[in-house]
C-alpha cells in the first residue's frame, strides 16, 4: 500500500466512492505442510463490479482462496492481479474488505464507533467518520442502535454492524466468508437482500463464499462451483435470473433450474 503526499499524482483509482475492481487469478497454487495440495493451478477471472458466489465441498479450499485474494496469504505459484491496481487511494479508501462468519466486533466500543474504526485508523476526523458510519448503519437498518454495545445486539444485528464496518471505507472488493451461516433463515434472507442492495448502490466487486446453493443462487450473478481438493472449477455459471431479486424468486421455475445445475456440479465435484 502506498500513501499519497500533497504533490503525488492523482490516485490510480479515482476516489469516487463507488466502483469495483477486476480480479484475475492465474495458475494459483497453495498447499500446506503435511497436507495434500489445496489449489493446484486455479484460474478465475472476476469482472469489475461482479457479484460472484463460490461454493464447493467442505475443505476444498474456498477460505484459502479468499485469503490469497485478500493478501492474507501468499501463493506458492501463480499470479493474482487487480485492475485498476489496488494502490490505496488518497484519503480513506481501503481497497479490499473482508467479512467473516464471526462479526469480530470490539465489545468496549459502541456500534457507531465499531463501524467508524477503519476510518479512525485512516486518520479521518471524528465528525466525518461518524457521519459515514451513521449513513451505512442507516442503510443496514441499525440507525437506532448507534449507541448500543455488541453484547446488546442479536447475531443478525452484529453481522449488520460487521457489514457496515467493511463498507465504510467504500472498498473496491468485498470478500465474504460464509458471513450469515450462523443466522436463522429469515434473518439470513434479510441480510442477503441488504447486501445485494448495497452492492447495487456501491458497485464493488463481491466474492461470496457460502455452503448454501440456494443463497448463492439468490444473491449472485455468477456462481463458481469448486470440486473437492485440489479445487478445480466444476461449473462457472452466469445465472439466467432477473436482476431484481425478491422473495418470490425462490418459487420460480428458473430458480429451481439454476439450483439443480449447481447441485449436480457440486455432487460431481465431490465424487469425481
Ligand atoms: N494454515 C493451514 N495449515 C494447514 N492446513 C490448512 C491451513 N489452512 C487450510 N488448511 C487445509 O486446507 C484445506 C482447505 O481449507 P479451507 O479452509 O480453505 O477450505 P474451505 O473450502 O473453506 O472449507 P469449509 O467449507 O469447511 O470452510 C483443508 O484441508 C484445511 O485443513
Amino acid at each position: 500500500m502506498t500513501s499519497s503526499s500533497p504533490d503525488s499524482p492523482a490516485p490510480v483509482v479515482p476516489d469516487d466512492g463507488r466502483g469495483g475492481v477486476r480480479v484475475r487469478l492465474e495458475g494459483l497454487r497453495r498447499s500446506f505442510p503435511g497436507g495434500a495440495s489445496v489449489l493446484s493451478g486455479l484460474d478465475l477471472d472476476l469482472s469489475a463490479g461482479a457479484f460472484v458466489a463460490l461454493v464447493g465441498p467442505s475443505g476444498c479450499g474456498k477460505s484459502t482462496l479468499l485469503r490469497l485474494v485478500a493478501g492474507l496469504d501468499t501463493p506458492e505459484a501463480g499470479t493474482l492481479s487487480f485492475s485498476p491496481s489496488l494502490e490505496r487511494t488518497r484519503g480513506t479508501r481501503s481497497p479490499i474488505a473482508y467479512v467473516f462468519q464471526d462479526a469480530h466486533l470490539l465489545p468496549w466500543r459502541t456500534v457507531l464507533d465499531n463501524v467508524a474504526l477503519p476510518l479512525e485508523l485512516a486518520g479521518v476526523a471524528e465528525s466525518a467518520r461518524h457521519e459515514a458510519a451513521r449513513t451505512l448503519l442507516g442503510e443496514v437498518g441499525l440507525g437506532d442502535a448507534l449507541a448500543r454495545y455488541p453484547a446488546q445486539l442479536s447475531g443478525g444485528m452484529r453481522m449488520r454492524v460487521s457489514l457496515a464496518r467493511a463498507l465504510v471505507t467504500r472498498p473496491r472488493l468485498l470478500l465474504l466468508d460464509e458471513p450469515f451461516a450462523a443466522l436463522d433463515e429469515l434473518t439470513r434472507n434479510r441480510l442477503d437482500d441488504q447486501l445485494r442492495a448495497l452492492w447495487k448502490e456501491l458497485g464493488m466487486t463481491v466474492l461470496f463464499v457460502t455452503h448454501s446453493l440456494s443463497e448463492a443462487t439468490y444473491l449472485a450473478e455468477r456462481v463458481v462451483v469448486l470440486s473437492r481438493r485440489p479445487a478445480r472449477v466444476m461449473l462457472d455459471r452466469t445465472l439466467e435470473l432477473p436482476a431484481e431479486r425478491g422473495p418470490s424468486l425462490r418459487a420460480e421455475p428458473g430458480f429451481a433450474h439454476e439450483l439443480g445445475l449447481l447441485q449436480r456440479a457440486l455432487e460431481r465435484g465431490d465424487t469425481e
